[in-house]
């Protein structure tokens, strides 16, 4: 990883292009109907960051391990029999394990207590070999997810979700960001440039993405605008956006006129929906077809924002690894809220 510029090794590794730099534009898909909309939408392929990013984790675990003897170890705790966890976890190990580290699963039934989680969590605490610690969310009712986020100890909350991990986030201070989050700005990062003086609108306020991309967002020297269910008229809102961050988990929410023309859409959104053919497909919280020739990029679903978290866990707990024995982190602190 590149040891120069806020996150340098972002843009080096997933883009290919120098800290800070716009980068040359690159052959890319592009889409939308030419005749009527002026505008050819760019479709921004996470797959193939995520791909770049993760080949670079790979390298250096090699590194890691030939140099100092370090393999790094990741945890993943599901509770409970929730199908799309079960893709998610069932990614997370094989990923894990390609990068060359250390996966350890603990596959709990959907009995388990709270006192019970917050027990394996202690003991994963206190196990030398495990860096990082990740719990699937959601958890089943009846387990506050905060106590036990917030039960992992900071340097290995990979998933950046305990207190001090967002009070550093909040601050500017170097700490583990959340995976979505981290990855929509590295592709922000990757597909614009600087994003200073930018408008940007995060729709979603939840402590997974909402609230974390936010304050990536303000570190940037972006304007930031966060909206949720509540915020009257979110349309019009929206339609002012450079940047428009759309994580809500409601399908298709965004409609054509909530995009400025020119707009870059960030689609954290994931929902199953069934098809005609008796099928199932993933859709986003943006009506991608209405997005085509009004958006200058967007994310599309699947192969957008979701390849990314799971390359930014990987590289996370690769940090964790690097600091537990007292290697410089390369990752140089966020800007300093003034
Ligand atoms: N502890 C956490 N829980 C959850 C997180 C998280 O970051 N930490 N995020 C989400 C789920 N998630 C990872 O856990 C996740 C979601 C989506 C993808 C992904 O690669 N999606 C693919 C499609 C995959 C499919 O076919 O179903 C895509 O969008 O292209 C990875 C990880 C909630 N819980």
């Amino acid at each position: 990883m590149s040891p120069d510029g806020r996150f340098g090794e972002l843009s080096d590794a997933a883009a290919g292009s120098a800290p800070g730099s716009t980068p040359e534009p690159r052959e890319g898909p592009l889409a939308g109907p030419p005749a009527e909309n002026a505008i050819a939408t760019r479709l921004i392929d996470g797959k193939s960051y995520a791909r770049r990013l993760t080949d670079a984790v790979r390298a250096d675990v090699t590194r890691l391990k030939n140099e100092h003897g370090l393999q790094p170890g990741l945890a993943v705790v599901l509770v409970g029999h929730n199908p799309a966890s079960e893709v998610y976890v069932r990614s997370k190990i094989a990923h894990t394990e390609a990068a060359g580290m250390r996966s350890v699963s603990h596959l709990l039934p959907g009995s388990t207590t709270e006192a019970e989680l917050l027990d394996l969590v202690g003991r994963l605490n206190a196990d030398p070999a495990i860096h990082g610690i990740l719990v699937q969310l959601p958890l089943p009712t009846g387990i506050d997810p905060m106590a036990v986020t917030d039960a992992i100890h900071p340097d290995k909350d990979v998933d950046g979700l305990g207190q001090v991990n967002v009070g550093r986030l909040t601050l500017g201070l170097r700490g583990l960001v959340p995976c979505t989050p981290l990855g929509c700005l590295m592709l922000l990062r990757a597909e614009l440039g600087t994003l200073r003086g930018l408008h940007a609108v995060v729709v979603g306020k939840s402590n997974l993405v909402g609230r974390p991309m936010a304050q990536l967002l303000l570190h940037e020297d972006c304007t930031v605008t966060v909206a949720h269910l509540h915020t009257p008229d979110v349309g019009a809102l929206a339609a002012q956006a450079d940047i428009l961050v759309v994580a809500t988990g409601q399908k298709g929410l965004v409609r054509r006129d909530w995009i400025k023309p020119g707009a870059t859409v960030i689609d954290v959104g994931i929902t199953r929906v069934a098809t005609a053919e008796g099928r199932t497909r993933l859709v986003g919280d943006v009506q991608f077809d209405e997005a085509l020739g009004r958006a200058g990029r967007i994310t599309p679903v699947p192969g957008g924002v979701g390849p990314m978290t799971i390359a930014c866990l990987l590289r996370n707990t690769l940090r964790a690894a690097r600091l537990s024995i007292g290697l410089p982190d390369d990752e140089p602190a966020l800007r300093r809220a003034d």
